[in-house]
């Protein structure tokens, strides 16, 4: 149909850019128009939708964006979303920008984007997720002046196969914290004998087991009680259902730089 969404996908070949590249293809609002991949990605010349298992959908893997389309989504690698964002900064295309473990150099090159084209940079698409931000934002804002204090500790559960630690999500649930509580240290893990713990860190503990597909729980330590908040997906799709959504929202903005609370109406 004419009135569909053209939707390239960056990282088509992936876990995340499969799932894409399948509810894309489910969504009669959507059309894949573009699958793209490393310039050495061994799907190259795949049709993307028998690499995503749905069987041929007509459109090929390739490593550079020929065809028109309406807006990009990226689940792919720092180097994969570096290059996609300048193209679409170049050509206004807007970009959905799922990928972590930027340097904040890369980071702020890709917000960059922005000044050109609508922009979103999310760490985590999810709905529950985004929600849990907005919890744990209230939580510790109404913590923050507990007369015996509070340690506030972020642990994050992924796959075997994740190549990035913590994930950026555990880290944005970081930066909110410290922004509502004041927190100046964030430090990874601990061993030998640090000592007591300064109430100026946030620590962050990065499981990898199995294939989980993320889970975040973000303890409140006080004393004489805790509060756990745990969010957890049980399928890669609850990612892909909020990219989708950023993608068909991007499409009606103008360029800017916007975010998931603004695509999920949770602002
Ligand atoms: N924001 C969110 O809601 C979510 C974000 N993520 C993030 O998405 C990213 C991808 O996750 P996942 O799918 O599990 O990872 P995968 O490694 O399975 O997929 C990444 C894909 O990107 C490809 N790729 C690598 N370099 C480039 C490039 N230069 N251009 C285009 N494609 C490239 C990889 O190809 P090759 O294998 O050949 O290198 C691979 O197919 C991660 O950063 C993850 O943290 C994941 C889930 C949710
Ligand atoms: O790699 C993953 O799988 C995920 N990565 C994202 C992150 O690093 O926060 C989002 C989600 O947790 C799944």
């Amino acid at each position: 149909m004419g009135d569909q969404l053209l939707v390239g996908v960056n990282g088509a070949g992936g876990r995340m850019g499969q799932r894409v590249a399948v509810l894309v293809y489910q969504d009669q609002d959507l059309k894949l128009g573009a699958a793209l991949e490393s310039d050495n990605s061994p799907v190259l010349g795949k049709d993307a939708g028998e690499v995503a298992g749905i069987g041929p959908i007509g459109v090929e893997i390739q490593s550079e964006l020929t065809d028109r389309v309406d807006v990009i989504i990226d689940f792919s690698l720092p180097a994969g979303l570096m290059k996609v964002a300048g193209i679409c900064a170049e050509r206004q295309i807007p970009l959905v920008a799922a990928t972590t473990g930027l340097t904040p150099e890369q980071r702020n090159e890709v917000l960059t984007a922005s000044q050109t084209t609508p922009l979103i940079l999310a760490p985590n698409m999810s709905l529950a997720v985004n929600l849990m931000m907005k919890l744990v934002r209230e939580a510790a804002h109404s913590l923050k002046n507990s007369p015996g204090g509070v340690d506030v500790e972020v642990i994050e559960r992924h796959h075997r196969f994740k190549e990035d630690a913590p994930s950026g999500t555990a880290l944005h649930f970081g930066e909110i914290i410290a922004d509502e509580m004041g927190q100046t240290e964030h430090i990874h893990g601990r061993h030998g004998r640090p000592g007591p713990r300064p109430t100026c860190e946030i620590g962050y503990h990065a499981l990898r087991t199995g294939d989980n597909v993320g889970e975040h729980t973000i303890v409140f330590g006080m004393m004489g009680e805790t509060i756990d908040l745990t969010v957890r997906g049980h399928t890669r799709d609850s990612y892909v259902y909020g990219a989708l959504a950023a993608a068909k929202y991007l499409a009606t903005q103008g360029a800017g730089l916007y975010t998931m609370a603004d695509v999920l109406g949770l602002n």
